[in-house]
């Protein structure tokens, strides 16, 4: 198994926001995790990356045990993220943005490989590469979001959120450009209040509630379920 997450606990302060959280991805899949506002997305995917540490768990890498790890090192394992808002370097261009993925040893001596995949994948940033990032649309800041992961040559990309405060002709150019980087060979765990669009293109996928994940199962399963469709489809 590419990432195993074993009950994990996490809490701010002394605020609990995830409680026992275990969950699975396999190489070349896509997982998705959907949920409502507040209920504990990010916090799992920050963790996973990293960025928070977790009061009890683990959190496997192709068996090696990643969560006590120094935040910083944990890129080197292969995982890079998409953070939600893409928190880009807003004054600086769309290249410099690029290059800053490139955090990871075995992309440092790629040379220009890794972004030629990345522009490959995204033909508008190398058009754009000298423009203020800053400066670009919604829908193409994310794609330097997630070209500048990419420049890390992660075997999983963690997104949050990517869709959010995207129109909806540009959500659909996010999904697709999602399948298109999993079938590249990346898995991918995606996040996502767009349970619909999420759904649709997951190989499995977890539900998460109030910090705790409630279900799980094949997308149809879910999409089958009337409890599932009442609170997130409205149906
Ligand atoms: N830095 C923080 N300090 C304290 N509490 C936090 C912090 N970040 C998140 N929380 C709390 O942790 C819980 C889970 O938040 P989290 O952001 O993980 O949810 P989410 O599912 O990603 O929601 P959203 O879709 O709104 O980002 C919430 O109750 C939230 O208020």
């Amino acid at each position: 198994m590419l990432l195993e997450v074993r009950n994990l606990h996490v809490s701010y302060g002394d605020a609990p926001a995830l409680w026992d959280a275990t969950l699975e991805v396999a190489a070349g899949q896509v997982v998705a995790v959907v949920g409502p506002n507040g209920a504990g997305k990010s916090t799992l995917i920050n963790t996973i990356a990293g960025i928070l540490r977790a009061r009890q768990g683990e959190i496997r890498l192709d068996g090696t045990d990643i969560a006590k790890i120094p935040g910083h090192r944990v890129c080197e394992h292969g995982i890079a993220i998409v953070p939600e808002g893409r928190r880009l370097f807003t004054h600086m261009s769309v290249l410099e943005n690029l290059e800053l993925g490139r955090y990871r040893a075995e992309s440092r001596a790629s040379g220009e490989g890794s972004l030629e995949k990345v522009f490959s994948l995204f033909p508008i940033l190398k058009e754009r590469r000298h423009q203020i990032a800053g400066s670009m649309s919604g829908g193409q800041q994310q794609m330097v979001a997630i070209g500048r992961a990419l420049m890390a040559r992660p075997r999983l990309l963690l997104m949050d959120e990517p869709s959010l405060g995207l129109s909806p002709a540009v959500v659909d150019d996010m999904f697709r450009i999602i399948r298109t980087i999993n079938e590249r060979g990346v898995a991918v765990l995606l996040v996502e209040q767009n349970i619909h669009k999420a759904l649709e293109m997951a190989h499995h996928a977890y539900v998460i509630e109030q910090g705790r994940i409630v279900t799980s199962g094949k997308p149809d399963t879910l999409l089958g379920n009337p409890r599932i469709r009442e609170a997130y489809l409205g149906v």
